[in-house]
């Protein structure tokens, strides 16, 4: 686009397609979202140069929703939705957290304007806390299952998400937080955190589907280490290890997977079928042995041995703060 030339008000300075989304866009924003900024780009279009003219279409383009700890925000422009989880403490994988995750993932796939995703985390210092422990701690019978079958779907749409997905980690991801992570397509983490299956700390076991992502990505005799000992790695031992793709500092990571989505420019019908290929082994594995894989989970949890260790590790957590 021409430096100081207006798409908005008469569609000159962009390509037809450009200026198709751009009205359609207009349209949405007359109804309300922006008019502000609506107001004051019609005022200073045509006199600023192209590059803050970039910045002020993206706003115009961007609209964000927020609902049940996570926020949705689509770029129209670069026909990116950033899901940013946003559930204090710690983005901790509650029922309703991941039904809520589920739901709005397939709320993205069937939407025809997105081309990508961007998982992130609305919160300081964590990415997500993994599944959240006070489900799995004395907990109620039809609940617990209910909360294991919502991990399954969710994971299963994430894993099998025929959309690009990058992960922007933009602090601590133990466990759950890992799987989130690795169902990704591409990771980009920030500095000094840290990520992995830690599971056998806390008691418990992690399940086959988590350990054949770990499998895929570390191989076999580095899973067997780090699973078994529970090794959380820093970004920077991550990334040697390949369960990353980048570390760069916190402020860049948002920026660093835009960059990289925007060199993604793969024919998407190939790429997508591409990942289906490759993934699909392992989530219709699950998808056929859910029952089964739920019944050895709540077999596990309650076992007395568990519940001890998971009641010492909740509190562990707790008396951090003292
Ligand atoms: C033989 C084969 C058989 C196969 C059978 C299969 C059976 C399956 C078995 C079961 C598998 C289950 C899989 C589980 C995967 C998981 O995800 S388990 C969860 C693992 N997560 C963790 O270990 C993270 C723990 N948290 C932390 O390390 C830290 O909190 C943090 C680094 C994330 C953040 O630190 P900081 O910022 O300092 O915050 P804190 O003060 O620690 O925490 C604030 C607040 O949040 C609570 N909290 C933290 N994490 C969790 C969590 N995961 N769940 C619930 N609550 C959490 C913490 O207690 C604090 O609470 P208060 O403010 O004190 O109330």
């Amino acid at each position: 686009m021409r430096a100081g030339t207006c798409a908005w008000n008469c569609g000159r300075g962009g390509s037809p397609l450009r200026y198709a989304n751009a009205e359609r866009s207009m349209a949405a924003l007359r109804t309300l979202r922006f008019p502000s900024c609506l107001a004051f780009c019609r005022k200073h279009v045509n006199s600023i140069t192209g590059r803050s003219f970039a910045k002020c279409q993206a706003r115009f383009l961007s609209s964000v929703t927020e609902r049940d700890g996570l926020q949705v925000s689509h770029n129209s422009n670069t026909g990116v939705v950033t899901l940013s989880m946003n559930k204090p403490p710690v983005n901790s994988l509650n029922l309703e957290f991941l039904q809520s995750m589920h739901k709005t993932l397939g709320e993205i796939q069937d939407d025809q304007d997105c081309r990508a995703v961007i998982l992130t985390s609305g919160l300081t210092n964590i990415f997500c806390a993994g599944l959240d422990i006070t489900e799995m701690y004395q907990p109620d019978d039809k609940r617990l299952r209910e909360f294991w079958t919502s991990l399954q779907d969710m994971w299963i749409r994430l894993y099998s998400f025929p959309k690009t997905t990058m992960a922007a980690i933009t602090g601590h991801s133990p466990a759950g937080g890992a799987l989130l992570a690795m169902s990704c397509d591409y990771r980009v983490m920030a500095e000094n955190f840290t990520i992995g299956l830690n599971e056998t700390k806390l008691g418990i076991v992690a399940p086959t589907w988590f350990i054949d992502l770990y499998v895929g990505i570390l191989g076999q005799r580095l899973s067997e280490l780090a699973l078994q000992t529970g090794k959380l790695f820093t970004s920077e031992e991550a990334l040697k290890v390949g369960l990353v793709d980048q570390v760069v500092p916190l402020n860049d990571v948002i920026p660093t997977v835009e960059k990289e989505l925007s060199e993604w420019k793969i024919p998407a019908l190939a790429r997508g079928m591409t990942k289906d290929v490759l993934r699909r082994i392992y989530w219709r594995k699950l998808q056929e042995t859910q029952d089964v894989d739920t019944e050895s989970f709540v077999f596990l949890i309650k076992q007395e041995k568990v519940q001890q260790t998971l009641g010492l590790y909740l509190q562990s957590l707790k008396n951090k703060k003292k």
